[in-house]
């Protein structure tokens, strides 16, 4: 996941392969629930999603001393104890995070499960706080059901209290508005077979039902539970005497489909079938009980060539530019927001109604979208309930531009999907964290299928001599910029190690041989431990003898150019910082930004005096200090790929300067090289 300030995105140009995609929320925290609820029996969950939100349904299930146990070391499959009622705890104040499928349910099971004496609180983050609740509040009270709010009428925090068991008995028809959101007609489906051991109970919705094709989950999973809703019309459903929740002993989650909008989107935008594109997800397909799964349908009005089976869906390029369509999407109000965004490569405009429920979900959807749909030069209208998009008209229009995301998820997902755009402008996404909600991996995933020009991919090199602290300097500022890393050096020293390991002299005289073994190094880098053929070499080539084989090696011509292709293919999406002593005269000569890192030599001995100490190894400072001069000498010296700062490389000497300063430094030369977005990296990097 990319726990950053912002994540820039280089002008991506095609996509292809295959996606294998996390659980669905919906599922996910429906079955969590009601394998929660089966009392006295354990159900085994498999493939259930890892996020925000299911970590929001998991952390209170456990509160309430639900038992809940990894069934493999894939934490996936997850094997669940029913709740006892009699051992539900006193009190508990449960955070739900922002998670609708968690705190709408929940509300519903407590309200009917509170034993007298016991009090639940159950809360959220603030936009939670803003997120309506008084429907389902309006109809647990017609049941009997106790609740207040803590804080303002209609909104979580809410505090929860022993039924009136009594009236529960008796109010066994009760009415709920289902225009505002569904979940308060799931969360009573969910809770009421608590109730209807004697009798049964009818839910009547009031006026229009939204987002209907999620009753449809609610219903399906009821069944694989043992509870048999009869459903009239979609107006009344009911809950027949003697219903009672059977675990079904295990059961799969599906692939997400509103995650699958993404990947659907992407292979209409940016896969050519002419080249033999087309990006597959796997884990969903045409048999899913998810409603979004008719995002499909949508898209392919829109020109995207799709098939699907029972489990899978691929989609290529169809028509090109998309079409601009027109339609109701109150049957998939997630996966619509995909379609806002395609709208920027149809032709026409798109208009998409009936969508009044994005108003009150992470954010104000409708003009979060319509804010930064226009940063990037789009024409959007907007009512209470429709959004209508048309793309910018001509090249120039496009802009560059900051998407914030408004801890929405669904605003970091769909957005990435603009860096396909025609005027290649490069793109930010703020906060990218958000998609943790639903999707923690999404920016991994897309980069495994997306592709850039490699004069797109970002490469910031950080040249500089031993020990000048480049290899830190480097590792921190990918963290920032959520790039990945290239320590060149390192592969020196793995080449030094591997002459010595099979008995070469390193010596010119057997470059050839040095170069061949350069281009073959069976070598694995798994976090920060380095292996050779499976042996973990990680402090053999830190040692000084590491460091003087690297440095002789080094100076093979043919052993650099062996190396090379390697380094060059470090750059991937979405970017790289690359450190050692050519990456910016040789290896990298069109990189962004190059840094040239010194320190002298008396501070550079002290850090690699310090640093050999701490992995406990022997060293003297004086004969560090000797081997640095040395070193450098020889470095700057050698007529291949002498070490030398690149004429455009901007210097900066840490002698005196800790290691966050020096970041900032280079984050901050970072942001000056893309004027055009809103925000500037320093301020984002101090603000955090
Ligand atoms: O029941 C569910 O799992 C959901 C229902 C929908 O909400 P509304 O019914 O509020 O539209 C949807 O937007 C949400 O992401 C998940
Ligand atoms: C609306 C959403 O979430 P929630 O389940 O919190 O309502 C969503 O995931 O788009």
């Amino acid at each position: 996941m990319f726990d950053i300030p912002f994540l820039g995105l280089p002008p991506l140009h095609s996509a292809h392969g295959t996606v294998s995609l996390p659980g669905s929320k919906s599922i996910s925290n429906r079955v969590l629930l009601l394998a929660a609820l089966c009392e006295g029996a354990y159900t085994t969950v498999h493939d259930v999603l890892e996020s925000d939100d299911t970590d929001a349904m998991l952390g209170a299930l456990r509160q309430l001393g639900c038992s809940i146990e990894a069934v493999d070391e894939s934490g996936r499959s997850l094997r669940i104890g029913g709740l006892s009622r009699q051992h539900l705890p006193t009190t508990a104040s449960l955070h739900l995070g922002n998670a609708g499928t968690a705190m709408r349910p929940l509300t519903a099971a407590l309200a009917l499960l509170t034993a007298p004496g016991c009090e639940y609180e159950l809360t959220g983050v603030a936009r939670m706080q803003e997120r309506p609740i008084g429907d389902l509040v309006d109809a647990l009270r017609q049941l009997g059901c106790r609740i207040d709010y803590v804080r303002n009428e209609g909104y979580p925090p809410l505090r929860l209290h022993a039924a009136d068991a009594q009236a529960l008995a008796q109010n066994t028809h009760i009415r709920v508005r289902g225009n505002v959101s569904s979940q308060f007609l799931t969360a009573l489906l969910l809770a009421l077979p608590l109730a209807a051991a004697e009798r049964d109970y009818v839910i009547e919705v009031e006026g229009e039902l939204i987002s209907r094709p999620y009753i449809h989950i609610t219903l399906s999973l009821l069944e694989r539970f043992g509870i048999h809703v009869r459903n009239d019309g979609w107006q009344r459903f009911t809950i027949p005497a003697g219903s009672r929740y059977q675990s079904p002993g295990e059961i799969h989650v599906e692939a997400d489909a509103s995650s699958a909008s993404y990947f659907i989107a992407l292979g209409g935008i940016a896969s050519d079938p002419t080249q033999g594109q087309r990006i597959t997800i796997e884990g969903v397909g045409a048999d899913s009980i998810q409603g979004d799964i008719r995002f499909m349908e949508a898209a392919a009005q829109m020109g995207v060539h799709i098939e699907a089976g029972a489990n899978w869906i691929s989609a290529t390029r169809g028509a090109w530019p998309l079409k601009a369509i027109e339609l109701d999407c109150n049957h998939i109000p997630d996966a619509a927001m995909t379609l806002a965004v395609m709208a920027l490569y149809a032709e026409g405009t798109t208009r998409l109604s009936n969508i009044g429920s994005w108003r009150v979900k992470e954010t104000d959807r409708i003009d979060a979208m319509q804010t930064e749909l226009r940063k990037l030069g789009a024409t959007v209208a907007s009512g209470p309930d429709w959004i209508a998009v048309t793309p910018p008209a001509r090249l120039p229009q496009w802009q560059t531009a900051s998407i914030a995301t408004y801890d929405d998820h669904r605003m970091a997902m769909c957005f990435s999907l603009a860096a396909f755009n025609p005027a290649r402008v490069p793109l930010r996404i703020e906060e990218p964290r958000c998609v943790g909600k639903t999707f923690p991996d999404y920016f991994e995933t897309l980069f495994a299928v997306a592709r850039a020009h490699p004069a797109d991919i970002p490469v910031i090199c950080i040249d500089g001599p031993s020990a000048s602290g480049k290899g830190t300097l480097a590792a921190r500022v990918a963290e920032r910029l959520g790039f990945a890393t290239l320590d060149s050096g390192a592969l020196y020293r793995i080449a030094g190690w591997a002459a010595q390991h099979h008995g070469l002299d390193i010596s010119t005289a057997n470059a050839t041989a040095l170069a061949q073994l350069a281009r073959t190094l069976p070598v694995a880098f798994v976090q920060d431990r380095v292996f050779y053929d499976g042996e973990d070499i990680t402090l053999a080539i830190r040692s000084s003898e590491g460091s003087r084989n690297a440095s002789l090696i080094s100076a093979i011509g043919p052993v650099r150019e062996a190396l090379l292709s390697f380094q060059r293919d470090s750059a991937r999406l979405p970017g790289l910082v690359a450190d050692g002593r050519d990456m910016g005269t040789v290896v990298f000569p069109q990189a962004v930004l190059k840094v040239f890192l010194t320190a002298s030599a008396e501070k550079r001995a002290e850090r690699r005096y310090k640093q050999l100490i701490s992995q406990g190894l022997a060293a003297n400072i004086t004969t560090l200090r000797e081997e640095l001069e040395t070193r450098d000498a020889r470095d700057a010296s050698r007529s291949v790929a002498p070490l030398r700062p690149a004429d455009d490389a901007l210097m900066l000497d840490n002698s005196d300067m800790d290691i966050d300063t020096a970041t900032l430094q280079v984050l901050s030369w970072w942001a000056q090289k893309h004027p055009g977005f809103q925000r500037d990296n320093a301020s984002d990097s101090a603000s955090t």
